[in-house]
């Protein structure tokens, strides 16, 4: 039952920056998404298509998607909340692209206020005709669902709601589920139990676990993730990241903590270790601080590349 390969989604271009309050460069998300396929990363999250009133970060969703390298075996997926999003994200032709798009819900009412403006229903109803309209363009389509162990604004989520929401996803032909821990309070014998309700609608192979680490949770609801069979997994280099809807929320798990882990017990992810801890030294130094990884940071120390608490000035600048 223990995977031998697991399949890790960079979402650091899109997560990890959607939250940066100083503008970060689109030459630098670019060469962010190139430095992740170089270390091996085969799905990436690279930008959102949604209002750039309420994500100023995203903007440049269109210049991103049209100056990242295309190397053949790369998924590129965006989010995309409603058919404005998605007839941006295909605007471009064949060559601005995504491979796929991700809609994205929450499991508790309140979040999904605050997020996307629009309760659960609403919000299925808008999803539906991008879903179909995303699959008879060719792309797949994802689902996240955010709040899947609790809510910043309504506290307790349940079991029963959370599967409420893949029913829902499922009925309107979304193909892939994302259990989403958005406020990373998770723990690990919750996380099977919810991942079991997601498991009766979609295969093994479309569920993945999308964990932020804000209470240091993020490796243990992995393990635990992996004892139930799941092998999908967002991860954000660097441990970039956060909700802006999700006050306090941090980052994702960082890839390369999770890299170390899956190494170190022999299991395939295809991910150059070294090169994806430079990758987030890269984006790291261009934020002006170090990597919140730990496995990135000690490397990167090992290296000879030394923080001096102020940020991390000159690090692969
Ligand atoms: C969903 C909306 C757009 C609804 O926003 P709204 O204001 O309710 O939308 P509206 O349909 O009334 O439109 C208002 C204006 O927005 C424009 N608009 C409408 N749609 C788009 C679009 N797609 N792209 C660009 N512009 C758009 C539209 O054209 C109009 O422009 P105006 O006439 O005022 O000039 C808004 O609430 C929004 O963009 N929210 C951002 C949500 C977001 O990005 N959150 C962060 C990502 S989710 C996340 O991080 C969680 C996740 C996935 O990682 C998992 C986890 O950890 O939980």
């Amino acid at each position: 039952m223990f995977p031998t390969r697991v399949t890790l989604v960079d979402v650091g271009p899109r997560d990890g920056l959607q939250n940066e309050k100083q503008p970060v460069a689109t030459a630098d998300k670019v060469e962010l998404v190139g430095r992740l396929q170089a270390a091996g990363l085969r799905e990436i999250e690279v930008t959102s298509y949604v209002s750039p009133k309420w994500v100023p970060q995203m903007a440049d969703n269109a210049a991103v998607m049209a100056a990242i390298a295309r190397p053949p075996g790369v998924r590129h997926s965006v989010l995309v909340p409603n058919m404005v999003g998605l007839q941006a994200a295909l605007a471009g032709g064949v060559a601005t692209r995504p491979d796929e798009i991700v809609v994205f819900g929450a499991a508790s009412q309140a979040f999904s206020q605050r997020n996307i403006n629009c309760s659960i229903e609403e919000s299925i109803e808008r999803f539906a005709p991008v879903v179909a309209a995303a699959r008879e363009a060719g792309l797949k389509v994802r689902s996240a669902i955010s709040c899947a162990l609790g809510c910043p604004y309504q506290g307790e989520v349940t079991p029963d709601e959370v599967e409420h929401v893949v029913r829902l996803m499922k009925d309107i032909g979304v193909q892939h589920c994302g259990i989403a821990d958005t406020i990373g309070v998770g723990t690990p014998r919750r996380v099977q139990a919810v991942l079991e309700r997601a498991l009766k609608h979609f295969p093994l192979a479309e569920v993945s676990g999308h964990f932020h680490d804000t209470y240091g949770q993020a490796l243990a609801n992995i393990y635990a993730s992996l004892e139930v069979g799941v092998h999908v997994f967002d991860a954000s280099v660097a441990g970039l990241g956060g909700c802006p809807y999700a006050k306090g929320a941090t980052g994702n798990v960082a890839t390369e903590d999770i890299v170390f882990m899956l190494d170190g017990m022999g299991i395939e992810t295809g991910i150059d270790l070294s090169k994806l801890v430079e990758a987030g030294g890269f984006i790291s130094a261009r934020l002006g601080r170090p990597p919140v990884s730990r496995a990135g940071k000690a490397l990167l120390i090992k290296s000879g590349k030394v923080f001096d608490g102020a940020g991390a000035p000159g690090v692969n600048a």
